[in-house]
């Protein structure tokens, strides 16, 4: 789908938001819901492409899951329960969804295959695979890709270090411990988003993590007990209009019930960082912080963000290019070479992408550097997201600021992780939704 872009904002967005609901709890409600004995209820169920992907793949394998709007039940059938499908398990466009089902899928009884859409299917799954041999599983992958086939076996414990800092493959990891018998222990890179972690122990597990937020130690094979959830507004959804807010001069938005779970929040920081105008009001529901946020427009300065800093703000990096456009000075951002195994290459596609606003993004192995403020012209108003939504929504907001009009291709990759991103864009800015083609 073609887009035709808001550009040429004069004045701000304004307005409260309520933006969807997490996509990583999203996706965990319904594993663990179906892991669990009785009755789950999610409120506020992201109903994206990729939370639909785990709901439908958990249908295929036998679990009974009723969605009325954002409103999911899911009737667990235990620890074991799953049934394996006499056909393939499609995980769309969604690397949560596969390597977290590769960590389900490896203590149950059968066989199971699963397959991925074109993007997907080039991402790196023996980063999951791997690990979780170390607990006696049986998966086979494509050269390291997608299809995999997991034959369910009965898995032991282990304790294991984790190679990549990736809350994926940590929740394979943690949800093959679930499985077994015995004590199993979990080491992390640097630590990364815990909902898991979380959610398991919310759900009655028996698991506990150091003080540094680097062990996970857990006793497998707990009763896991049914619960209501609900689900907070998705950081990463939050973050595109705090980054437009803060960029368009003129704007105070308030962005209500926004997830703030710390190992999400490295934009929040960030943009302080960098002389950004949020006000913060924080409280706790249900285990996860969260809260509501005012952005009004900044002038901000250049940062430097390494590898330390990347797991809390790994979704919202193609953001940071933009921040760092619009920012005084250069901006490095190391440590990042995630970023070229996501829906895309995204470091490729953000510098190729505002290369064409005239923006000059230098690309680095593991990140880029931007030197903000440059005055260059637009070089080619035709954007594309290339079929990842986190890329399509920076270029919304890219444009917003340029002063003639721009078409992007690839628009409804948004339904990804966002699907009424263009909406509720078109309500800050007082626009109506423009037209697609
Ligand atoms: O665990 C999760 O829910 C996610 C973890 C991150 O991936 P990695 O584990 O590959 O960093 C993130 O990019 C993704 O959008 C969601
Ligand atoms: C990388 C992402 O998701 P996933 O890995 O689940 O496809 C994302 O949402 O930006």
């Amino acid at each position: 789908m073609m887009k035709d872009l808001i550009t040429g904002l004069q004045t701000g967005l304004h307005g409260t938001l309520t933006v969807p609901g997490d996509k990583s709890i999203s996706h965990r409600g319904i594993m663990l819901g179906a892991l669990a004995t009785g009755r789950t209820v999610l409120h506020n169920f992201l109903t994206s492409a990729d939370c639909l992907s785990t709901l439908q793949a958990f249908r295929d394998m036998g679990v009974t899951i009723d969605r009325t709007g954002t409103n999911v039940t899911i009737d667990g059938v235990g620890l074991h329960g799953l049934q394996a499908p006499d056909h393939a398990l499609d995980m769309g466009n969604s690397g949560t969804t596969t390597r977290l089902i590769m960590g389900i899928l490896a203590g149950q009884t059968g066989t199971f295959r699963l397959e991925g859409d074109a993007s997907l299917s080039q991402r790196p799954m023996h980063r999951v695979s791997e690990p979780l041999a170390d607990f006696g599983a049986n998966i086979m992958t494509t050269a390291g890709k997608l299809p995999v086939t997991i034959t369910g076996t009965a898995v032991h414990s282990a304790d294991v270090q984790l190679a990549v800092a990736s809350a994926q493959v940590k929740s394979a990891l943690i949800f093959a411990a679930l499985q077994a018998d015995g004590m199993s222990v979990i080491r992390e890179k640097l630590p990364t988003r815990d909902h898991t972690e979380r959610m398991l122990q919310a759900f009655g597990a028996d698991l506990e993590v150091s003080a540094d937020h680097m062990t996970i130690a857990l006793e497998g094979k707990p009763t896991l007990h049914g619960q209501t959830v609900e689900v907070p507004g998705d950081m990463s959804s939050a973050a595109f209009f705090m980054v437009a807010a803060t960029l368009v001069p003129g704007s105070d938005i308030t962005l209500k019930n926004v997830g703030l779970n710390p190992t999400r929040t490295g934009l929040l920081d960030l943009i302080q960082q960098m002389g950004g105008n949020i006000d913060v009001t924080a409280r706790v529901s249900g285990g996860e912080p969260l809260g509501d946020l005012r952005v009004r427009s900044a002038q901000l300065h250049a940062v430097d963000l390494g590898a330390e800093q990347v797991p809390a703000i790994i979704d919202e990096l193609p953001l940071v290019a933009l921040l760092a456009a619009h920012a005084q000075g250069t901006s490095h951002v190391t440590g990042a070479a995630e970023l070229r195994v996501k829906e895309t290459d995204r470091i490729k596609a953000l510098a190729t992408e505002l290369g064409k606003l005239g923006i000059q993004v230098d690309e680095l192995p593991d990140g880029f550097f931007i030197t903000g403020q440059q005055t260059a012209a637009v070089r080619d108003p035709q954007l594309d997201s290339w079929g990842d939504h986190r890329i399509g929504m920076m270029l919304a907001l890219a444009a917003l600021q340029v002063d003639q009009p721009l078409t992007l291709k690839g628009a409804d990759a948004v339904g990804i992780s966002y699907p009424q991103f263009f909406a509720d864009l078109a309500e800050l800015a007082n626009k109506e939704s423009e037209t697609s083609k």
